[in-house]
């Protein structure tokens, strides 16, 4: 079992990082949406991570040709998707094994999508179900609920469905389904989560579009979309845990260079600045979204209650989390039970290593609080979760750590351990 032991930082930093992973969501998308175009699909900053990598496979594995070169990848796709002869193996990640879900649903052909121990305990129900209602043939363990995930592709009828849960990569998967689908879909979410989907489908020429009863409305092709060209940003959700070292390390600032500004994805900024930070958004461009620098500097923090647009930072919560040990006063999350289901029961395991850190805290059913002031070193557990590794091993610039099982941090962010040595 790998294990990291990260000492304290003894004097301020102050850097610019231009080196923090590639976006995970938008590098999955790209791989899976270059199959509804029959052009070649150019792409650079692809994540060369586990999970994308995994995505970039299987993409294969229906067909199309890829070349990469490091992250440069290039994918030409075939005119119509081949059945595979094996498995197609999302490995550690959610947002894989949920979006083939929609997009498989209607190919021709057998496809069986699984994953590692994690992963395929996960819920799947909330893709399947909805698919399920509209002609897809998916079946799996636990009554369809947990992976292996069999599907026979079929013809998908339209559908309006509003999701009783909000999630970004439930909507996706009915976006994919409901290109193919035989007359125009409506989907409504209670309130938006990342809207890469919609953003990058409409940028390649698919009509989707949100009417005033706010249901996103999606046409079905009628020819293939344009390929992509793109340059895959930073991904804020990496680029936080340097957020949070900068914050809670007296006198330090971090510059995070190139990283998508997209507003459904750095709420947790905007929660370290209600925290007392000092934060700065620098927009540059706009590629399907805006991208530009993030400016993360130290002050004294303060405790915070997070209840609302929890899908807009429910990634960054256990980073955050160590920036609420650290803060002045009480910090609460609620509304979050989202966290129970992701790479491990995050609130468990934030709970359960900041009990092990001398952390203060109360568990919720959907949340936790926590009393901030201090943290000491503790031998953290990750629960084979990436999120939990970096986030405990962040704490550790404060007051030393040792993080045991840290491979998990392959799957979305290979150079962290590079990039944090650059703080010392
Ligand atoms: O669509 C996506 O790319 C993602 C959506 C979120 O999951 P949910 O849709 O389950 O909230 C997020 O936690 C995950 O890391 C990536
Ligand atoms: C929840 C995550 O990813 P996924 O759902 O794709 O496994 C994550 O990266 O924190």
């Amino acid at each position: 079992m790998e294990t990291l032991n990260i000492e304290k930082i003894n004097k301020p930093f102050n850097i610019i990082i231009d080196n923090i992973s590639s976006d995970k969501s938008i590098s999955h998308r790209c791989a899976m949406f270059s199959l509804f175009s029959n052009k070649t699909s150019y792409i650079k900053n692809y994540l060369t991570a586990e999970d994308t990598l995994n995505t970039l496979s299987i993409v294969e594995q229906l067909g199309a040709t890829i070349k990469r070169d490091g992250s440069y990848v290039e994918i030409t796709p075939t005119n119509e998707l081949l059945e595979p002869d094996d498995v197609l193996d999302c490995g550690n990640s959610g947002t894989a094994i949920r979006l083939f879900c929609g997009l498989l649903a209607s190919i021709n052909g057998a496809f069986t999508l699984s994953g590692d121990k994690y992963l395929r305990a996960r819920p799947m129900k909330r893709v399947a179900q909805p698919l399920r209602d509209i002609g897809a043939n998916i079946d799996g363990r636990d009554n369809g609920n947990k992976a292996p995930l069999f599907i026979r592709g079929n013809k998908l009828k339209a559908f309006k469905y509003q999701s009783p849960i909000n999630s970004a990569q439930v909507k996706s998967a009915m976006i994919l389904a409901a290109l193919k689908a035989e007359d125009i879909c409506k989907y409504k979410e209670e309130e938006l989560t990342r809207d890469h989907t919609e953003r990058m489908l409409k940028g390649m020429g698919a009509d989707i579009f949100t009417d005033k009863e706010s249901f996103i409305n999606i046409k079905p092709l009628s020819s293939h979309l344009k390929p992509l060209n793109i340059t895959v940003p930073t991904d804020p959700s990496s680029a936080f845990f340097f957020a949070v070292a900068a914050a809670i390390n007296e006198g330090s600032k971090v510059t995070i260079k190139n990283v998508t500004l997209n507003p459904t994805r750095i709420e947790a900024y905007k929660i370290l600045e209600r925290m007392g930070v000092k934060v700065q958004y620098i927009e540059k461009e706009n590629i399907y979204e805006p991208i530009g620098d993030i400016i993360v500097e130290h002050n004294q923090l303060n405790g915070v209650d997070v209840n609302e647009n929890i899908s807009w930072l429910i990634d960054e919560l256990p980073a955050l989390s160590i920036a609420m040990s650290l803060a002045k006063g009480t910090s609460k999350v609620s509304n979050a039970h989202e966290l129970r289901v992701k790479e491990s029961d995050r609130i468990s395991s934030v709970v359960e290593n900041l009990k092990l850190c001398g952390v203060n805290y109360k568990e919720f059913e959907d949340g936790y609080e926590i009393t901030g002031g201090k943290i000491n070193k503790a031998t953290i557990n990750s629960y084979g979760d990436h999120r939990i590794a970096m986030s405990f091993a962040i704490a550790g610039t404060i007051c030393d750590m040792q993080i045991e099982d840290t491979q998990c941090i392959q799957t979305s962010f290979p150079n962290f351990k590079d990039i944090l040595n650059t703080l010392y």
